[in-house]
């Protein structure tokens, strides 16, 4: 036993519980028989839309009637992980189901754990004043509204969220915003109903951290203009959308302000926890998805007289391929459950280390599964090149690689000294 290992490290349980087995198999079973499916349905019925911004019918159809069938089979809602109005499941459990939803770009949504609303009803049930829950929470934890988290600005380095700029000032009863923000992922999918904005609301003599607030704003608010759609590698992620968005003099209730000016830190960093391990888990699901799609293509394609696993150095790109999915996702596990022990302080530097770990490891299965299917790999007829892009963006989105790795630097050199590493 190594004397150096605290107690509860030692009884670190990162298996599956007996009471989570059951459900991980219910969503697989949906996953396969209903979401994977629907995914190419609802591809196409996009590809006949009027606008890319248009949610037709057919697609209303498709995806209402994923969610239909997840809350007759009570599967939904499992983000809600220390909460009395969903499951109760620890961060460990739900790592099983994030990581079989992550496999489909439905499956999240089908099962109403989707980003960023799991963040953002976590900041509801929280930090929310009773009117916002029966206003925007309730609809949310129903699955029948969409929600936006706006904080990055295009004119600040936003990985340093103190430089956030849009003004925010009482007038009278109201609040009075100014500004842009770019990368408003979900600002362009029509059923989104809430905008959860951080600002700098003023108090110049406050610390830095002490700054911000947020606000929960209505998109169709006079003075919200959407300039343009943020384009991933060229294309615009429709229907959901990354906007480019101007604030001109927009009114907002002063009632809409969460907790208190100067709140804004607090707030984000109980919701930006759950939300960077929950991408984590995805990608460790498209990992597992590539490598299933990179062996069955070549089992199932002949070149030189030989299936393509044969070739080359394909037995180590698919042995390579497993190794590293594997310990991925014991990192995520055990930053999963670092996070159960209720110390966020504790639990951050491992979810930083999951956070520039995962997306890594499934972007170079994704590529190596892209290249075993040839120029087909990088086509619309496989989910490949999706997954690749969406992977590329997990090293940006909620804090880029260099942040994070900082956060681990950091916590190893503070153990070699008492200066401000
Ligand atoms: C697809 C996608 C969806 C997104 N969705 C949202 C959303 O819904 N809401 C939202 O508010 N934002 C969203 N974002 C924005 C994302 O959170 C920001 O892009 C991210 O926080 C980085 O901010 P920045 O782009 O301003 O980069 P910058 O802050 O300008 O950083 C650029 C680079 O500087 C370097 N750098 C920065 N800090 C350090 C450091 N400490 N050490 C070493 N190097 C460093 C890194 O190389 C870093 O990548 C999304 C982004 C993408 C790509």
């Amino acid at each position: 036993m190594n004397m150096n290992i605290k107690p509860e490290l030692q009884s670190m349980a990162l298996g599956m519980s007996e009471r989570i087995i059951p459900i991980h198999a219910a969503v697989k079973e949906m996953m396969d028989e209903l979401v994977h499916p629907a995914a190419k349905r609802f591809e196409e019925a996009h590809a006949k839309a009027p606008t890319p911004w248009t949610y037709t019918d057919e697609m209303l159809e498709i995806i209402n009637g994923l969610k239909a069938e997840a809350k007759k089979r009570n599967l939904w809602n499992f983000w809600l992980t220390d909460s009395k109005s969903g499951y109760g499941l620890s961060t460990v459990e739900y790592a099983y189901l994030a990581e079989e939803m992550g496999k489909s770009p439905l499956g999240a949504e089908t099962f109403n754990c989707a980003a960023p609303d799991t963040g953002n009803m976590e900041v509801l049930e929280r930090y929310g004043a009773q009117a916002h829950k029966d206003k925007w929470l309730k609809p949310l934890l129903e699955g029948e509204i969409r929600s936006a988290f706006l904080m990055t600005e295009p004119q600040v380095a936003s990985s340093d969220a103190t430089n956030v700029s849009m003004s925010c000032e009482l007038d009278g009863d109201e609040y009075v915003l100014n500004g842009e923000k770019w990368w408003s992922s979900g600002a362009g999918d029509p059923r989104t109903a809430l905008y959860i904005t951080m600002v700098r609301t003023p108090s110049d003599d406050r610390p830095r951290h002490r700054q911000h607030s947020q606000i929960l704003v209505d998109p169709e608010t006079p003075g919200i203009t959407k300039l343009r759609a943020m384009q991933v590698f060229g294309n615009p992620d429709a229907p959901h959308g990354h906007f480019h968005l101007k604030f001109e003099n927009v009114r907002v209730p002063k009632e809409n302000l969460l907790v208190a000016e100067g709140a804004g830190f607090e707030i984000s960093q109980g919701r930006l926890g759950p939300g960077r391990i929950h991408h984590c888990m995805r990608a460790i699901g498209m990992a597992e998805r590539a490598l299933e799609l990179m062996i069955q293509r070549s089992m199932s394609r002949e070149a030189f007289g030989k299936p393509l696993y044969q070739l080359g150095a394909n037995y180590d790109i698919i042995a390579n391929s497993r190794i590293k999915i594997e310990q991925a996702r014991l990192l995520c596990l055990k930053a999963a459950w670092m996070m159960d022990q209720g110390d966020p302080r504790q639990a951050a530097p491992w979810i930083s280390m999951i956070k520039v770990a995962a997306p890594i490891m499934a972007g170079e299965i994704i590529d190596e599964a892209i290249q075993m299917h040839g120029a087909g790999g990088i086509s619309q007829d496989f989910p490949l090149a999706e997954m690749y892009t969406h992977v590329r963006t997990l090293r940006l989105a909620d804090g880029p690689d260099a942040v994070h790795r900082r956060q681990v630097a950091r916590r190893e050199l503070r153990q070699y000294t008492q200066e401000k590493v």
